[in-house]
């Protein structure tokens, strides 16, 4: 099959330079119009720098009716066949060429067409739950080594399964929402007794996240060879974390506070569909991992997403890229994630989101986090205007980017950013 171009000439007649949201990715999410008095939340698909309004689209009966919902849920619960055959339609309605082109539609385009920069995005779904991996070696050995044992980085269980926490689902924010500094209990150096305050070493973690979908069943797992049809797509994301209340509070239970005040995702779902030519090796498991975790027969279990975080200090900085790694780097694959979550039985829902976990890889400048890239604030980075950082100060913005890139085939995932704002307690800054 010859490649689809880029964009359709018949919405785009002056080519756009670059664009991450092309005919081959397609990705959805959930917008309002920006300043009207009555703003609702709309499902849209991203194209160029506009959207396809898919509510308009429901209501002339060329999508399926759950399109004039708010939210992603009930079209991430229709399965692998329904996401597959809408793409398919929205690959025509978009082509320049196809009898149902929208270019012999100028009615439809008028109302459904909508412009980025006038919208504000939103988190594309209802998520119910919300679980978070561990499941880069590299990242894993990293924080074991500086927080525990040199010698023994990895606990025995990490080769053996993808350990993860249950996370907080209600302060999952999208991207352009500030992060406000949390407040918490932590442990000065060489104190014997925990203090309260703002955390002074605020942390960003670069990781991707699944959004489950298809239905599922109370008691029953999701076999390793099924797991593809039970994700409907990826985002960018940035589990915020706060250090010093992370290492006071963790053990034995894991983390909790220093964790749950803020987490952050990019608001375009790009589908398993759209990355599919971008499909690659993951990294080799030894030991074996027990069968039902074992890809067996699949070559691809990966995908090859680069991804990059930078850092804007200041109003005229500009963004500073601090990191460069890639999703193909992870030990355990986002479908063994998933299959290890149901394998006790434990229900998934349709909406539900499961972060990868930290994403680093072998290089110092592919480390996933500040608390890696700095060895624990032992070795500051310096920006080119001079300052230098070894946590977040306020102020600062951490940009999320990811794509992927094959020929002229290109899927990008946007951005996901957010700015830290000074702690607050009932709205006044801390001292
Ligand atoms: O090693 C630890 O004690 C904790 C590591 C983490 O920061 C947990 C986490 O969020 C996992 C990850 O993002 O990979
Ligand atoms: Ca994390
Ligand atoms: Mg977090």
């Amino acid at each position: 099959m010859a490649p689809l171009p880029s964009l359709p000439k018949f919405l785009f007649p002056n080519p756009l330079p670059r664009t991450d949201f092309t005919l081959h990715n397609l990705p959805f999410g959930v917008f309002s119009r920006t300043g009207s008095s009555m703003p609702r939340p709309t499902i849209g698909v991203a194209i160029g720098d506009k959207i396809l309004d898919m509510r308009v689209m429901a209501e002339k009966n060329l999508v399926p009716p759950y399109f004039a919902d708010f939210y992603l849920n009930p079209f991430m619960m229709a399965g692998r066949q329904a996401w597959s055959e809408v793409r398919e339609r929205l690959q025509q309605y978009l082509s320049d060429s196809h009898p149902s082109s929208l270019s012999h539609r100028p009615d439809v385009v008028k109302e459904a067409i909508v412009e980025q920069k006038d919208v504000t995005m939103h988190l594309p779904a209802v998520i119910g739950d919300y679980t978070d991996f561990y499941a880069s070696k590299e990242h894993a050995t990293n924080v074991g080594s500086i927080w525990r044992s040199k010698e023994n980085p990895l606990l025995p269980n990490w080769v053996h399964l993808p350990v993860g926490y249950h996370g907080r689902a209600s302060t999952i924010i999208p991207s352009g929402q500030p992060v406000i500094r949390p407040c918490g209990q932590m442990l000065p150096k060489d104190a014997d007794k925990p203090v309260f305050g703002p955390s002074k070493v605020l942390d960003f973690e670069l990781e991707m996240a699944s959004f489950v979908g298809g239905e599922f069943v109370a008691g029953d797992p999701v076999p390793l060879d099924q797991a593809r049809d039970k994700i409907f797509g990826l985002v960018l994301m940035n589990d915020w974390t706060a250090r010093d209340i992370q290492k006071w509070e963790y053990q034995p239970l894991g983390p909790f506070l220093g964790k749950s005040f803020a987490t952050a995702i990019s608001p375009w779902v790009v589908t398993l569909d759209a990355l599919e030519p971008f499909r690659c090796t993951a990294p080799e498991q030894d030991p074996e991992p027990l069968p039902h975790l074992r890809h067996r027969g699949v070559d691809f279990p990966s995908y090859d997403i680069k991804l990059e975080v930078a850092v804007k200090l200041e109003a005229d900085h500009s963004p500073e890229t601090i990191c460069r790694t890639n999703l193909r780097y992870m030990y355990w694959t986002i479908f063994q994630q998933l299959t290890h979550h149901a394998s006790n039985g434990c229900l998934m829902r349709a909406g539900d989101l499961l972060g990868t976990g930290t994403i680093s890889g072998k290089e110092k400048s592919s480390f996933g986090s500040l608390l890696e890239l700095t060895w624990a604030g032992s070795e500051p980075l310096r920006f080119s205007n001079g300052q230098e950082r070894k946590f977040l100060e306020d102020g600062d913005e951490v940009v999320m980017t990811g794509y992927a890139e094959k020929g002229p085939i290109r899927v990008g995932f946007g951005e996901c950013r957010n700015v830290v704002q000074p702690s607050r307690v009932r709205g006044e800054p801390v001292v």
